[in-house]
């Protein structure tokens, strides 16, 4: 009992976690067996998460000491040219507020009562006046630090207008040392005096992003590095360099030399205004050795300068400089819509966050809203000339304030270690190779003759052109990513809309227009916005796209006609050739990893519509009696988890069977793709399996809705094996919504089920028993319209025949082949998002013949 009370007094998010966890456990165990007690669990569940989503939104973590993202404000002193020509406007009122006059003394006495005055008022969660030093900062900040050797990720990033402070904020001077140079020492300090066995290893890395390139500033001459996606790790940065560091000297010595590589320009504005955004990143991984197994905390640190933001018409800047800004400023115009769309997601839901606008928000994404604890320190000077900058600044920092992050321990088994070696001995011959060519180059050109050096120049403009579409193609992809975000988004805001709609319905039943129905329909019109926010944004990456693919149209013209005018023809063709197969080798990766993640978006749909029906109450033969009804069937009814596959109704297939492929996987199962091609009087719809091994996945697309339904194989080893938990919490993004707002989704989605019943639903249902309905079954999943119906799966025979026999009743055109290497007809991309090719090849999504 002392213990217990104990660990409340020291950590009742522990506890709350505990019996959290407790209940997840409880329901995963004993799914079927005592229904009474499993209510209950689901009271206590469904009570734990309330609180902690009140917590959350009431800041109640910072009080719990998990401080999750903290917005400072640091207002520097007026520099000795300001002194003469402006006036100070900033009034530091205590620790926490602020109040910005308006600049203008002008104003005549009834502006002023008019309350017409520029004056604003702002509370952050520090404020420090011009008298205080970056220590005083830092000292506010410093527990965020030390997160970082618990395995806990940080960021810290200076955002402001240029000449606000910014680099003296984070790189400091001798007197007064900077964010980087404290936290750094706090980090060695921290693991001298650490009392375990634990080994720890510190490494530093430090890049900048300059007119949206990304350069290692630990490399002498550092060439273009790309971003890349890892499924585990997120954005990394290919070939960036790391280095193992020992002290906090070395450290430093680091960042000077990577500072002195900072490309920094004089401008009006400022004398050494950081042309580039810089981002410090250590990484201390702890090794901690227990009596069963090591165990390695991983806690990352990234320390961001960001580049000052200009108007071009301040800084009088031409030219290059006039390119720099641009650049800049795009950067720092995502940066400001990611925190704008993020303050807003956390008041209304689903806004879609531009990440992918630029190389900075990309680099930064966990540290603005994933796993990390944050630290804005907004910069802002005093000057009255500064006023709309210091409000522009001061206006993001408040949006920052809504900003929720999810902190949680990066803890690697010895496993991902393992993984880790071998990712790193990837690397190392990738590095070694590069070495070695260039070593090769250099010998070459040492011993290339006057002749062969001019072929060489020739050759310059198709290397120049080749690395031009590298990066077009590149910039395509991830324009191609970032619309099926939005869809997802979109599909998620639909839904939402969909149960919005449902549950107004039935609250004017009750009562016309009382206050529920009233917050309903708010919460309505939220949603309706967001949609259109997307769609917009949506529009614009289209437009994006399309001007890509006509730079890309340039580019190879130029290729093309250079090819022609050229002695060496055959040669560069086949040079030139050589190259954009090494392209569209990318982008075959690309759709390899956009698969991945719609499988992976599938598995956790899944997972959550079974935890909602179970989590309902309802017994197995209930579900099993209501999937009938809805014409869906679940064989092998001992494991639904294990076996399920959900089926649905189409508009244009009232009432069909698919019987699952995945529930009786083995060996002897020939892989093989079908794929279909049909219409029906909504548009096209196209369906793609890909059939045959345990562990593919049967990726279903429907064109006109552009979204995806998978269907994975793995459930079922997933289900009986354990390995994969069927009753985890899917991620709060999961189609089917977490089991927080189960009640209220979960009887929604019931009702919607009940109202849908299917011509035959009093029959036991056979493959046959609703031929000839011929009557379009009303939409029964959430779904905004008639053309979106929604749904998990689709149910796919392991039988070909029984393939070939459904569609043969839906009479659509179908074509069936082998092949042997399984390989994938359907990608699963839909129509808005098929990866144009640059080489001119047909989306490979659509194969209607099949050959
Ligand atoms: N707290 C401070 N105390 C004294 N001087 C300061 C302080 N903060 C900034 N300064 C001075 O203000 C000037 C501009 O600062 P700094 O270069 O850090 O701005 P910045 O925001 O990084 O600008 P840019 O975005 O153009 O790189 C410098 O001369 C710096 O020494």
């Amino acid at each position: 009992m002392l213990s217990l009370l104990m660990v409340v007094y020291w950590s009742p998010e522990l506890l709350l976690r505990m019996v959290s966890v407790l209940c997840q456990l409880w329901m995963f165990i004993a799914p079927f067996q005592v229904k009474q007690s499993r209510l209950i669990i689901l009271k206590l569940y469904s009570s734990t998460s309330k609180f902690f989503g009140m917590a959350e939104k009431r800041g109640v973590w910072k009080y719990l000491g998990v401080p999750l993202y903290q917005v400072a404000v640091k207002c520097r002193p007026l520099t000795e040219a300001e002194c003469r020509r402006s006036r100070h406007i900033i009034q530091v009122t205590d620790d926490k507020n602020l109040v910005v006059l308006d600049p203008d003394l002008s104003k005549d006495y009834l502006e002023r009562i008019q309350n017409r005055s520029k004056e604003r008022r702002y509370s952050f969660d520090h404020v420090f006046a011009p008298g205080c030093t970056n220590a005083d900062v830092y000292r506010n900040i410093s527990s965020t630090i030390a997160g970082v050797i618990q395995g806990l990720n940080a960021t810290v990033f200076a955002y402001g207008s240029t000449g606000s402070g910014k680099t003296y904020t984070m790189a400091g001077t001798r007197k007064d040392p900077g964010l980087m140079v404290l936290s750094f020492h706090t980090i060695f300090d921290l693991i001298k005096k650490d009392e375990s066995s634990d080994n720890f290893e510190v490494s530093c890395s430090y890049l900048e992003v300059y007119n949206e390139v990304i350069y290692d500033l630990l490399e002498k001459s550092s060439g273009h590095l790309e971003l890349r996606e890892d499924p585990e790790h997120g954005i990394v940065v290919a070939g960036l360099r790391r280095i193992k560091v020992q002290s906090a000297d070395k450290i430093l010595e680091l960042l000077n030399v990577g500072n002195s590589r900072r490309k920094t320009e004089s401008t009006e504005a400022n004398a050494t205004s950081s042309r580039s955004h810089a981002v410090l990143e250590i990484t201390v991984k702890r090794k901690q050795k227990t009596q069963y197994k090591s165990q390695i905390l991983c806690g990352k640190l990234a320390l961001v300068d960001l580049a000052g933001s200009e108007r071009a018409s301040e800084t009088h800047s031409g030219g290059q400089k006039l390119r720099d800004g641009a650049n800049i400023n795009r950067s720092l115009l995502a940066l400001a819509n990611c925190i704008n769309a993020l303050g807003k997601q956390q008041k209304k839901g689903l806004a879609y966050v531009p990440y992918r606008n630029s190389k900075l928000t990309r680099i930064l994404k966990d540290g603005l809203s994933g796993n990390s604890q944050t630290v804005m320190v907004a910069t802002i000077s005093p000057a009255d000339d500064q006023y709309i900058h210091t409000v522009n600044t001061l206006k993001y920092a408040d949006r920052a304030k809504e900003i929720k992050t999810h902190v949680h321990k990066n803890i690697g088994t010895v496993d991902t270690h393992v993984a880790d070696y071998q990712r790193m001995i990837g690397n190392l011959q990738v590095e070694v190779c590069r070495l070695r060519k260039e070593l090769a180059e250099k010998e070459s050109q040492l011993t290339t003759k006057p002749a062969e050096k001019a072929a060489d120049d020739e050759l310059s403009w198709l290397n120049i052109l080749s690395r031009e579409t590298g990066e077009n193609v590149q910039e395509r992809i991830n324009l191609q990513k970032a619309l099926f975000e939005l869809e997802e988004t979109n599909v998620r805001n639909r839904i939402e809309l969909q149960h919005l709609d449902d549950a107004i319905a039935k609250q004017e039943v009750v009562e016309k227009d009382g206050t529920v129905v009233q917050a309903l329909r708010s919460r309505r019109q939220v949603i309706l916005d967001n949609i259109r926010d997307n769609d917009e944004a949506g529009t614009g990456y289209k437009k994006d796209i399309e001007i890509n693919e006509k730079h890309r149209r340039q580019l190879q013209n130029m290729i093309e006609e250079a090819i022609s005018n050229n002695g060496n023809r055959t040669y560069l063709h086949i040079l030139s050739q050589y190259r954009l197969l090494g392209m569209a080798n990318t982008e075959l990766q690309f759709e390899m990893a956009m698969r991945d993640q719609v499988i992976h978006n599938q598995r956790e749909a899944l997972r959550n519509l079974w935890n909602m029906l179970l989590g309902l109450g309802l017994e197995q033969k209930q579900i099993m009696d209501l999937a009938a009804r809805q014409g869906i069937v679940i064989e092998d009814c001992t494991t639904p988890y294990a076996n399920s596959v959900v089926a649905r109704q189409s508009p244009f297939l009232p009432c069909c069977i698919f019987s699952p492929l995945v529930a009786h996987p083995g060996p002897s199962i020939q892989p093989h793709v079908s794929t279909c091609f049909f219409q029906h009087h909504h548009g096209f719809s196209s369906t793609a399996y890909l059939r045959g091994q345990h562990d593919t996945p049967t990726v279903c697309r429907q064109e006109h809705l552009s979204s995806y339904y998978l269907l994975s194989p793995n459930y079922s080893q997933a289900g009986f094996s354990g390995m994969e938990n069927p009753w985890a919490v899917g991620r709060s993004g999961a189609r089917f919504h977490t089991p927080e707002s189960l009640p209220q989704e979960a009887c929604s989605f019931y009702s919607a089920m009940r109202a849908q019943q299917c011509p035959c639903s009093k029959e036991q249902f056979t493959p046959t028993s609703c031929e000839g309905h011929g009557q379009q079954p009303k939409e029964s999943w959430a779904s905004s319209s008639q053309n979106s119906w929604e749904v998990p799966s689709v149910a796919v025979n392991n039988s070909r025949n029984l393939h070939e026999e459904f569609m043969r009743r839906s009479g659509t055109n179908c074509s069936v082949r082998q092949n042997s290497s399984a390989e994938i007809i359907g990608t699963g991309i839909p129509e808005s998002r098929h990866l144009c090719s640059p080489y001119g090849t047909t989306p490979r999504a659509f194969n209607p013949s099949g050959s």
